[in-house]
Order: C-alpha cells, then structure tokens, then sequence
C-alpha cells in the first residue's frame, strides 16, 4: 500500500480552492463568486486514490493573520505540517495572489503552484511563461482550471510526487542584498532553535517583528536584543519600519516576475468592467439591485411558484387531478350540467323554506351530503320529505348562485356587494336571479341527482390525504391514526413540502446571481449604503448567504476582523428571510392577492429584512457596546463567468435536498407533537365530562374541538405577549413558538390545526385558513397578519441558528443579548404595524396606541440622535480596528 500523503489546498480568497477541492474529492463544500466563502477547514480524501487526503483551507491574503478564520489557514500551513502545499494562484489577479505565494514558499513544505481559471486567460488576450515562473519560484508550476476540470490529475500528480519525495521549496530572494544580508545575520542566531526547514521563514518573522509567529522558538533575551540592532540599522537606513520593507520588497520582486513571465492584454476594458460601470454605477447600482430582487421574488412566487405550489396545495393534497384529458373534460361536462341545473340551490332554498314552514330540519343537510350515505342518513332525508310534503311546503324565490356560492343578478353577473349579513346588495336597476318555484318533487330529484364523482371518470388520480385515508379506512385502522396519518403528518409535512417549487425556483435564481459573480458587486454597491450607517459591506456577505440559511451566514461573519461589527452582524444577519421562512410569505401572498397583483408583497419582506438590519445597526452603533468606525471595505471584484451547469445544478439541490430533509425530520417530529398537542385534551365543553382523551371522538365534542387541547391550553396561556400585536389567539401563538424550533414550522402547524390534509367537506384551503386566524368579526385584519409575519421574520431565527450564534459569540452574555434584542426588535416593529393599522385603518385608540408611539418616539431618538462620544481610553475602541490585510 502506497504511503499515506496529505495536501493542503492554500491560496488567496476566490481563487477557486474549494471549486478544485469539489472536484477532486467529490465533496460538496460551499462555492461562491465572492471573497471569504469557506471560513473553516474541511478534508476528503481523492476520488482516484483514498490515499491522498486534501484540506481545503479558508483563502488569506497573506500568512500574517487579521481575522478569525485566516489564523485557521496559517496554523494549519505552519503547525499542521502537510505533506504538501497546492498552492492556487487565481490568474486574473496573478500580482496580488503571488504575494502569498513567496510567503508559503518560505514554509519548508514541498509546494505546488497551481495557476487556476486559465480557461478566462485567453478572453483576457494574456499569455504566462508558466515555465519561466516554475524557474523563478523554484517549484513546479502547473497551469489548470478548476472550473472545467483541466489538468487536474497533472497538478495532484506533480503536488503527491513532490510530497512523497519532500521536494522542500526553498523560497525565493526575494530581497536586497542589505536585507538578505540581515536575514543572515538573524539565521545564524536562531539556527537550533527551530527545524531547519523554518530557518528562512523564522528569520523572516524575527526580523518583522512578528511576536505571537516567533513566541515558540524561546528565544533568549539577549538574542533578541542581538538581532534587534541589525534591524533598527536597516530600518534607519530605510526610514521605514521593518515589516513594510519586506512588504514592499515582497512586491518588487513580484514586478519583476510579472515582468519576465506575464504578457497583459493591452489596456482596454474587459467586459466584466463594462458591465460594472452599470451595474456598480454609485447611482444605478442600488435602484438596479432592488429591481433584480424584485424580479426574483416575483418570478419565484408569482409567475412560476404560485401556480405550481397552487397545484400542488389544491390538486396533490386537496382535491386530486385528472391525469386524462379525456377523462376531466367528460367529468367537466357532467359537472356543469349538475351546476346548471342549480340542484344546491333547490335543495338549501327547500330546506330554508320548510324551516320556516316549522318543518324539523335537523341533520337533514348533512345526511345529504354525507359520501356514503347511511341507513340512518336516508331515513333523515325521508322523514324529512314526508313532513314537507304533509306541510305542503314550496320555496320562492330561491336566489341562484354559482359553482362558488356568488350570487348571480338576471344578466348572469356575480353580485360582489353583500352586506354584514352576508345578502346580495343590488344596484339601480339590477335584479336578483331566483329559481322557479321548488317543489317537493323539485327536492326529491335534486336529491337523487349526486353531484357527478371525480372518482366515476377515466384517469383521476386521488389526492394525498383522500387516498391515504381510503386506504387506511379499508386496512380497518381506528380514528385516531387515520387522524395523525392524515392531519398530522400529511397536513404538517405536506404544507411544507408543497412550497418546494418556489423554493426551487427562488435558488435557480439566487444561486445563478452568486456564481455568476453579482452578488459581490451587491456587496460593493450596499457598502456605499450601510456604511453611512456605520457598516461595511463585509457585514452583506452573511445576509446573502443566509437568504439560503441563516446557519452558513452567521458563520460567514468570520470574516469580519472588527469584533463588534462581527457580533452585530452575526446577531442581524438571521432578519433576512431565509428558505424556511419563504413558505410564510407566500402564504401572506396568497391570503393578499392569490397573487399577481401584489407582487411587491414578497420583495417587500426581504427589504424589510435589510431595512430592520440598517435601522439595528443604527440604534446600537450609538450604544458603548457597539461604537466604532466601520472597517474599511477592499474587495476585488471577481470576473464575471457563466457558472458551470454542474455546480450550479449541485447548489440548488443541496438547498432544496436540506428543505426536504428537514421535512422529513424536524418538521416531521414537530407535526406530530402539534398534532399530539392538538388532539388531545380535557372535554371542557358543555355537557363535557371533563375527561382527559382524543377530542374529537369524545361525546358531544364540538366542532371547535381544539380549543379545548393542550395546545390550546399552552398558547392561551402566552397569548398575552401577542395580543398587542393583534394576534393573541392561541393558534396564532401556538404556531410562533413552535417556529422557533424551525420556521417551516409555521406552516406545518397551520396544516395540523386547519386540518388541511383532511379533505373532507369542511376543511378549508390553506390560504383560507391562514386568513381565518386573523378574521375577525368577518374581516381580515391585514395589520395583525402583517404584524405576525414581521414578528415572526425578525424575532430569535431558529433553534440551528441560534446554536450557531451561541458559538459564534463564544459568551452566554452576548448569546442571551442577541436573542433578547431580536425579539424585541420584532416584537415592536410587530406592535407598530398593528397599531398603526388600527389606528389609520379602524380608527382605534388605547392603551397600546400610546405605547407604540412612545416606542417609536424612543427609536427615533436612538436613531437621528447624534453619535455620544465615549471615552476611548476605557473603550478601546481603536485597538479593535484591524488592518484591513489587503494591499
Ligand atoms: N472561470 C473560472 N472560474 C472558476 C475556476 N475555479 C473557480 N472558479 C470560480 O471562482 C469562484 C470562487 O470559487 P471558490 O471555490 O468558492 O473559491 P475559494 O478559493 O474556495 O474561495 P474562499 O473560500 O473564499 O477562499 C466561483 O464562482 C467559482 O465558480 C476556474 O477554473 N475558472
Ligand atoms: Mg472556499
């Protein structure tokens, strides 16, 4: 067996590292057009040989670290001691990368310099001597692209012969001659305190003074003051401090490899820089990066996601669907005849009449829409027959309506004016439609014309819950499983799932603006905004990651070198709606609009996102906690490029794989503890026995069951904090604390409490039963839904995520103040809204009112106060201010 060899893969930020590392090692590792995607270290091991493991490392600028994860890449180059470097140097920026390059040539490690993204040199019109470079560096030099997979097997292959004969590089002289001669001077004085290999690269660090690098060769006071005199000689030579010479060293000799071995295009504009003077224009950028996103979320939930999550909710767990065409068009047809005999309306008009006539009309309506009818139910419709028959009762003027219960005026137009009483209000010279007198006989023929029966037609596939509910009715199972099969679990699980085309959808999208390299122009373009907020673009980066998942994006505030703008971000990042949280605007979405036309809706939320994360970094950044500059912002914006089909189809699926998983697990357990919750209960009702046991099988239980369940129980208890907001019921609030286990969670609840995989008569749609949580007294309160919503946007993310806060602020204190503050912050921009609304909209004024007015006086102030000045000596403010590392 061939002897064991670890590569580290090393480079700068963007260069293509875990693109390479995707490819050889078949893993799946986060890609993205941007700087400071990977922040912690990952290893597999090669698809050709298991024998060659690789570690693909965070990208660093340099091996003098500034931020959390870049100390991850220099411990692991320095102390891990790999077998062999890959180094990957992205041409497009060949200059700036090579100056990491001449710091992991001084390692002692056996290196390999990789010039990855080749394929964009020739577009560029640049040509590389790659030969010529392999000669100056003093390592084998191999020209790839990660990207299309191009020499791949040659860069590992040369990378393990390098390893397993530890070819060591040697490093470059890089510098003067005086300097060198320095360098010398200091080797000599350390040489035994360090592997010989590290010779060059300790000398380096001593002679810049690098303390916390040079800490484990113990030197000797007396050696450091030694070597101390050589350095200030140079530097008072210089009138430069000793770490700049080097720096600038570094990059003259790099010029002069460019020099020898880079023939650059002639300077006109490459087409990535045409498009960003549009598209990072310090006018257009901004208005053209809303109208993208506008376009996002209207694409994914109106054009396309709404009709196929509409199939999917109606057709697949509702109502089921023709897989025939021949089959629906007969039913169709049958159908409308059934409708345009106005059978339902005959039947109501008769029994409303014979109720009036004194007739006993108990239970008749349900015995004839019971599907089987009993025994029993057709004695009730007989009995019934024959005392309207006796009481010679006639119905007139019985008003027509449609398929959908409108009612209809002579011309066969829909009447939408209804009073609180739900009748049609007429127009001057509009008439109600009404049936010719309705006989007994009328009745009786009614009633033995069954509405036609999907079921009796070629090619109709059953939905979900109805089959899952015959089948488990012929199996003979008892009540209460079919219960938690079909409401608990289909409806749960099943409301989640079917938000999958949207989801789907939105990350085509998403996914392509981040590969494809605009997303780092965002970040350009937001840098302008936030950072008269006092913000830096850097703290974007983590909101575009966690539009997928608020997880990766709180992780990817490691790259923030501020440890306050860290904190602050990683605390805010989770306000943009994430995918879980997607399900609960559309939902909003359709209880709107069902759609187009508010299409602004859903855009909406995610601006709010940022609107919430600007105005919290306002309000804090004037607290002591938080004060201080924003870090500057460098980042090299990378060419643009048609991601590959590959990884992009990987993308998109490991986010929509993660939705489904979490269906299937999280969201799953959580259905069935709702269900559990919900089913289960004291008969509390009147004439109630009070017993503990499964509600609705309990005597006389009502049909609002569920009131009387533990769940109801357990959120009537909380409903208090909500009521302000204007949903203090307790579905509402069962379901917010249910979606902090996971967002999805919201909807999955809405399923087992409306019951929506139950199809039978009165369950109701999905959008309709989101609407009924915030009825009241027959009107939607759109002030409460939106309150919910933005509540449920903006407080505490979900229990991955905060696990994830919790270890990224390393200190319960700060975890407990990130949690407390995102909750409060939801919770006033919730009572706002609601307050607001009512105030505006229903004229409302009360206690609450007044609190929402102080609150927002008191964020205003917070807001537009000018920034307090602290004193910096006990807030060392300005010590936290990193160097930005970029040169
Ligand atoms: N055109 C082209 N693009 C590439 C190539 N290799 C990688 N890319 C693109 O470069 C971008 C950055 O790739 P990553 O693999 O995330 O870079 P990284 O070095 O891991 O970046 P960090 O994790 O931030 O250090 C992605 O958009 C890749 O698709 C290549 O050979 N050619
Ligand atoms: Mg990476």
């Amino acid at each position: 067996m061939a002897e064991k060899i670890d590569i580290a893969l090393a480079g700068n930020p963007n260069c293509g590292k875990t693109t390479l590392f995707n490819e050889l090692t078949g893993s799946n590792g986060y890609v993205g057009n941007w700087p400071g995607v990977t922040v912690e270290k990952k290893e597999a091991v090669w698809k050709k040989d298991a024998d060659v493991l690789f570690t693909d490392l965070p990208g660093i600028y340099s091996l003098s670290p500034y931020s959390p994860e870049e100390v991850v890449s220099r411990d692991f180059i320095i102390s891990g001691r790999p077998s062999a470097i890959i180094d990957l140097v992205d041409v497009t920026n060949i200059e700036r990368n090579l100056y990491l390059t001449t710091q992991i040539l001084e390692t002692g490690r056996p290196v390999v310099v990789g010039l990855n993204m080749c394929d964009l040199l020739e577009q560029r019109g640049e040509k590389i001597d790659s030969k010529r470079l392999s000669k100056m560096l003093g390592v084998p030099v191999v020209e790839v692209s990660a990207l299309r997979s191009k020499n791949l097997d040659a860069l590992v292959g040369t990378a393990v012969d390098s390893g397993r004969a530890n070819k060591v590089a040697q490093g470059v002289k890089c510098f003067s001659p005086e300097v060198e001669d320095a360098l010398q001077t200091i080797a000599n004085t350390i040489t035994g305190s360090c592997a010989p290999d590290l010779l060059r690269w300790y000398s380096i660090k001593v002679f810049e003074r690098d303390s916390a690098a040079i800490e484990p060769l113990n030197l000797s006071k007396q050696q450091l003051e030694d070597m101390e005199k050589v350095i200030e000689a140079i530097e008072r030579d210089r009138d430069d401090d000793s770490e700049s010479i080097i720096t600038s060293e570094r990059y003259e000799w790099i010029a002069t490899v460019m020099d020898a071995c880079v023939v650059k295009a002639p300077g006109k504009l490459t087409v990535s820089e045409k498009i960003d003077r549009v598209v990072t224009n310090r006018v257009l950028g901004l208005p053209i990066f809303i109208a993208i996103m506008i376009g996002v979320y209207w694409v994914a939930l109106v054009a396309v996601g709404t009709p196929a999550t509409d199939w999917v909710n109606d057709q697949l767990f509702s109502d089921g669907f023709f897989v025939s065409s021949s089959g629906q068009a007969a039913f169709e047809e049958a159908d409308e005849a059934w409708q345009d005999a106005h059978y339902t309306d005959q039947i109501s008009g008769y029994i409303a009449a014979a109720e009036e006539a004194g007739v006993d009309t108990d239970g008749v309506q349900d015995a004839i829409d019971a599907d089987p009818q009993t025994a029993d139910d057709e004695a009730t419709i007989t009995e019934f027959e024959d005392a309207a028959e006796k009481a010679g009762v006639v119905a007139t003027d019985v008003p027509v309506t449609d398929a959908d219960g409108n009612y209809l005026d002579t011309e066969g137009n829909v009447i939408t004016t209804l009073d609180e009483d739900g009748n049609p209000v007429l127009a001057e010279g509009q008439e109600l439609d009404v049936l010719p007198t309705v006989t007994a006989a009328d009745f009786a023929t009614a009633v033995d014309s069954p509405e036609p029966d999907q079921h009796d037609y070629d090619g109709f596939v059953d939905s979900i819950p109805n089959a899952v509910t015959g089948w488990l009715t012929d199996a003979g199972t008892s009540n209460v499983v079919i219960s938690l099969v079909v409401d608990g679990i289909i409806g749960g699980v099943g409301s989640v799932l079917g938000f999958i085309p949207q989801i789907f959808v939105l990350f085509v999208m998403l996914c392509f603006l981040e590969d494809c390299g605009y997303m780092s122009r965002v970040a350009f373009v937001m840098d302008r905004v936030f950072r008269r907020f006092g913000l830096s673009g850097k703290s974007f980066i983590p909101m575009i990651v966690s539009s997928g998942c608020g997880v990766p994006g709180v992780l990817a505030t490691k790259t923030i070198e501020n440890e306050h703008d860290r904190r602050m971000t990683a605390m805010l990042t989770t306000m943009i709606p994430c995918s879980a949280k997607l399900p609960i605007i559309a939902l909003v979405m359709g209880v709107l609009a069902g759609g187009s036309s508010m299409w602004w809706v859903a855009p909406m939320f995610y601006l709010m996102g940022i609107a919430a994360i600007i105005i919290s970094a306002v309000m804090l950044k004037k607290t002591k906690r938080f004060a201080g500059e924003p870090v500057p912002f460098v980042m090299e914006l990378p060419d643009y490029h048609m991601p590959s089909i590959k990884s992009w189809a990987l993308h998109v699926w490991e986010r929509v794989a993660a939705y489904v998983k979490k269906a299937g697990t999280i969201i799953f357990a959580a259905a069935v503890g709702i269900w559990v919750l919900s089913n289960f209960g004291l008969a509390g009702w009147e004439g109630g026995d009070g017993s503990f046991g499964f509600l609705q099988a309990m005597d006389g239980a009502p049909e609002t069951y569920m009131d009387y369940s533990i769940l109801a129980g357990i959120g009537g208890a909380l409903s208090f904090i909500f009521m302000p907001l204007g949903f203090g019921n307790w579905q509402a609030t069962a379901s917010t604390i249910s979606a902090l286990i996971a967002k999805e969670n919201l909807v999955s609840t809405f399923g087992v409490l409306y019951g929506l995989g139950d199809a039978t008569e009165n369950s109701v749609s999905m959008w309709q039963g989101f609407a009924n949580m915030f009825t009241i007294a027959g009107t939607l309160h759109v002030g409460a839904m939106c309150a919910f919503v933005a509540f449920n946007m903006l407080c505490a993310p979900c229990f991955a995520a905060m696990g994830t806060i919790r270890r990224q602020m390393d200190d319960p204190k700060w975890f407990w103040f990130a949690i407390g503050f995102e909750c409060g912050f939801g919770w006033v921009v919730g009572l706002l809204i609601n307050q607001l609304y009512e105030l505006f909209v229903f004229g409302n004024f009360g206690f609450w009112t007044v609190v929402a007015f102080v609150l927002l006086a008191l964020m205003l102030f917070q807001l537009f106060r000018p920034m307090p000045k602290w004193d910096e000596k006990d807030e060392h403010i300005l010590d936290n201010l990193a160097e930005e590392p970029v040169a």
